[in-house]
């Protein structure tokens, strides 16, 4: 049943959305940014939610989410320092994001919703389950029925070849099990208005962006221009990233599958290696900036002798250089396991003029293959320093491998809440936001801070500590 709310109740609401603070709670917050903050009261109506009337459901106390229900972004303190005590000057305490999860009143109507969903740059393992879930969510739970896929990325929406896809659950039922987009995406192809306007001549009223760094930064721009035209339009991001280098959230979907598959590469090297006289197994793995990647794997395997990562620079020649610490390995267990980030050591490797413009089409620059150059390097040191002896590199790059798969189970289920998790936070108004992991629990992310924060291997804490622990690499700080 449709519930008109008073201008008050509708208000109040709205100013708890974007004030948590009250007695006893955290006072700072995240302004999350709602429907009711861009449009006037009198033309939002809200509703029941359906999951009132869901044979599957039976919502008692405590089943529908407040909007002062909220999760710490701080969880760790240290309780004999004024930190943690909760002093307010310290501007890392009180963080607090809205806790995802369905609300008792929502402001779209199921029979005039009308959703889009998009995935957009590289691909990453459970993109086609978070598609199902938004799919099979959006009707099973709130009863859509109209729910389109744009093709192919940001480029889709104004696409004159390429229409949007009608989904249904039936369409999509095995899609968990493939890997890739069952949409396509690719990269480029933002033009802002063509965007915008296509949002409006299909009347999508919510908008479900799949995407990386990249597609979180597009989608803020999206969200921008459709407060500044005042439409009714909820707008949220999904973020994908199999290099786990978006910040705020815990990690991203896909993340673990990939770690998986890059450990089945690192025992290949390691057999390779291991079978050879003066053996080097070299693993190039995914991860531009980051190298979260390359340290899990190597955690998890235990194989790896160096680990090499975008967040540290190494160098060849020297005391405490690569080519000595491999010699040494080699010396003592006649094989050497190396993981190397691909955006590890860029600056290392010589470029030409056009090589150093070179960019994809979204202006990422291209990278050049740290693999294939260490590889080289290392044949150059050994042939000098140790002519005739035998030697042998092997070089495993199973870059789209690790994700060009389906999502293994945690990630499948990862998906499913986090599909599910965005569609309870646009039904319930909240727009320009990010559903994603918070400290375990699902939370609402205001998509600025996302697009803005990024997500580093700290190199000086205790995790980098057990990599070097594990590998006894050399910490490539010259003395
Ligand atoms: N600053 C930006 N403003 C608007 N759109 C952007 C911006 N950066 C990237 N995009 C658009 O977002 C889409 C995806 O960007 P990109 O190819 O960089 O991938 P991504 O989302 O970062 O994912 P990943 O890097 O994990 O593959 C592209 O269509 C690109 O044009
Ligand atoms: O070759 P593509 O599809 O442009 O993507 C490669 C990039 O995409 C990612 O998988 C995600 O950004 C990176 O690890 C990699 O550099
Ligand atoms: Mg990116």
């Amino acid at each position: 049943m449709a519930l008109s709310k008073s201008k008050r109740e509708v208000e109040e609401e709205a100013s708890n959305n974007n004030n948590l603070g009250t007695a006893g709670e955290p006072n700072r917050n995240t302004n999350m940014p709602h429907l009711t903050d861009y449009l006037q009261l009198e033309n939002l109506k809200t509703y029941t939610n359906p999951l009132d009337q869901n044979r599957f459901f039976h919502p008692s106390h405590g089943f529908y989410v407040s909007p002062s229900d909220v999760i710490l972004r701080q969880i760790v303190y240290d309780l004999s320092s004024a930190c943690g005590a909760f002093s307010d000057s310290d501007p890392r305490v009180h963080v607090a994001y809205h806790r995802a999860g369905p609300r008792k009143q929502i402001f779209f109507e199921p029979k005039n919703t009308r959703a889009a969903i998009v995935t957009c740059g590289g691909l990453c393992p459970g993109l086609n389950t978070v598609i199902r879930e938004l799919v099979v969510g959006l009707w099973e739970l709130y009863g859509v029925r109209q729910i389109l896929g744009i093709q192919a990325g940001y480029r889709g929406f104004y696409s004159t070849t390429r229409n949007p896809l009608v989904l249904n659950p039936k369409m999509v039922r095995g899609w968990h099990k493939l890997g890739g987009t069952v949409l396509e995406t690719s990269r480029g192809g933002f033009d802002l208005h063509q965007i915008v306007d296509a949002i409006q001549t299909n009347a999508f009223n919510q908008v479900y962006i799949i995407g990386g760094d990249g597609t979180m930064r597009g989608a803020v721009e999206i969200f921008d221009e459709i407060q500044r035209r005042k439409i009714n339009v909820g707008v949220v991001g999904i973020p994908k990233t199999v290099d786990n280098d978006v910040g705020i959230i815990d990690r991203s979907f896909g993340f673990q599958t990939a770690v998986e598959m890059a450990q089945q590469a690192i025992s290949a090297a390691h057999v390779e290696a291991e079978s050879a006289v003066n053996g080097i197994g070299l693993v190039k793995l995914m991860g531009r900036s980051t190298g979260h990647i390359a340290l899990h794997a190597t955690l998890s395997s235990r194989d790896v002798d160096c680990c090499l990562i975008p967040e540290m620079e190494f160098y060849l020649e020297g005391k405490g250089g690569l080519v000595e610490f491999l010699d040494n390995r080699l010396k003592e267990n006649g094989h050497a396991v190396l993981v190397v980030a691909e955006g590890a050591g860029q600056n290392m490797i010589p470029r030409t003029a056009a090589q150093t413009e070179e960019r994809d089409e979204s202006g990422n620059l291209v990278f050049l293959d740290v693999g294939s150059w260490l590889k080289t390097e290392l044949k150059k040191w050994w042939a000098r320093d140790h002519p005739g002896e035998l030697f042998t590199v092997k070089y495993i790059d199973p870059t789209y491998m690790i994700r060009a798969v389906p999502a293994n189970a945690t990630d499948n289920l990862y998906c499913t809440l986090l599909a599910h998790s965005a569609i309870h936070g646009v039904m319930a108004g909240y727009t320009g936001f990010v559903s994603g992991p918070i400290n375990g629990n699902y939370a609402y992310i205001p998509l600025e801070d996302v697009a803005q924060a990024t997500n580093a291997v700290n190199t000086k804490d205790h995790k980098w500590a057990w990599v070097r622990t594990v590998t006894n690499q050399p910490d490539f700080v010259k003395s």
